[in-house]
């Protein structure tokens, strides 16, 4: 009697093609940066969600900081204030601080949290400011040699990752807004997203820091050509730093922090792609920019990382 063909089969086939990354990564942390500006497509943000679920329930520990920029100045925008950015940064007064956070801890992240929650209670919300996680200063970022006051924009000075490790051992899915308390004043301090993000992932000896945003990746000759670097190391990266513009700089330097402070890859991916984050994971199609640690040139099998 020959054997019946099953017709999904092929499926089996997918599953088991993944099987060398989810051993590779089972039991990872995997810290997740979804950005405004790949935030605002209602489809994109479903898809986010159900990958970042489907890490968890295949034994990954995945960690989420979110952004919200475009919201952010929006409501600015509604309240009559203007946004100005300086080095990157949104310049932050203490009426535009009250939105930031407004905005970030009690709307962005409850939609995030709603989102991965459709699927099982598994997300949990926080600030940096919840059980110390995220401590800052007041930041001065140098421009043109002149130290300059961008008002309530935090330097992260420490993390405390306890609160984020509990929820994680206990099966939660962490959603982090990017705000900061800072030990000297009491304020409470404007971080950017992927600052954060590449901070938290070295903290909690994160296996992989993965940057969702509104591009492929890091292009080489921005604004001219859309060729993708798709691997670099922390030097080749550190040499490009001085180039880099606008909303890369803070991405790239976080990169170069994290896998700097023990994280194994950072990865700045097209959040436009649905599901790029199991792209990502769970094939060798990686697709955006990876930056490994110097020393580590090649591929290897069973997950690109
Ligand atoms: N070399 C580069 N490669 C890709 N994007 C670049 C580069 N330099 C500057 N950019 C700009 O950085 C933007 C991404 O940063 P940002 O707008 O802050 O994203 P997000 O909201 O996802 O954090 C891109 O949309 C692009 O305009
Ligand atoms: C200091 C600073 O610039 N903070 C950012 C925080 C949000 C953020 O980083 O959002 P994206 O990742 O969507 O850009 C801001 O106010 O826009």
């Amino acid at each position: 009697m020959t054997a019946r063909k099953h017709t999904a089969l092929p499926k089996a086939q997918i599953l088991i093609e993944a099987l060398p990354w989810l051993t590779r990564h089972n039991g990872k942390i995997v810290v997740i940066k979804f950005g405004g500006n790949a935030m605002v497509d209602e489809d994109l943000k479903a898809a986010f969600a159900q990958d970042v679920v489907f890490l968890r329930q295949a034994g990954l520990k995945p960690v989420v900081v979110h952004g919200g920029g475009p919201q952010i100045s929006a409501q600015l925008d509604r309240h009559g204030l203007v946004s100005e950015f300086k080095a990157g940064l949104r310049v932050t007064t203490p009426e535009a601080m009250d939105v930031v956070r407004m905005v970030l801890a009690g709307q962005v992240q409850r939609e995030l949290v709603g989102l991965l929650n459709q699927h099982g209670p598994l997300a949990v919300g926080m600030t940096g400011e919840d059980a110390h996680t995220i401590s800052a200063t007041r930041h001065r970022p140098r421009i043109d040699g002149e130290l300059v006051d961008i008002g309530r924009v935090g330097e992260i000075t420490a993390i405390d990752p306890g609160a984020i490790e509990a929820l994680l051992a206990d099966g939660r899915i962490p959603v982090i807004s990017s705000i900061a308390r800072s030990a000297d004043d009491g304020h409470v301090y404007n971080v950017n997203a992927d600052t954060a993000a590449a901070a938290l992932a070295a903290a909690l000896g994160a296996e992989t820091l993965m940057v969702l945003t509104d591009v492929e990746g890091l292009y080489e000759d921005w604004p001219n050509n859309d060729d993708v670097i798709s691997r670099l190391t922390a030097t080749e990266l550190e040499k490009l730093l001085p180039e880099l513009s606008s909303g890369m700089v803070p991405k790239m330097e976080g990169c170069l922090f994290a896998v700097r402070n023990g994280v194994n890859t950072a990865r700045v991916l097209d959040g436009r792609v649905q599901h790029s984050i199991l792209l990502e994971i769970f094939t060798d199609s990686g697709i955006g920019t990876m930056v490994v640690p110097d020393g580590r040139q090649h591929t290897t099998e069973g997950g690109a990382s």
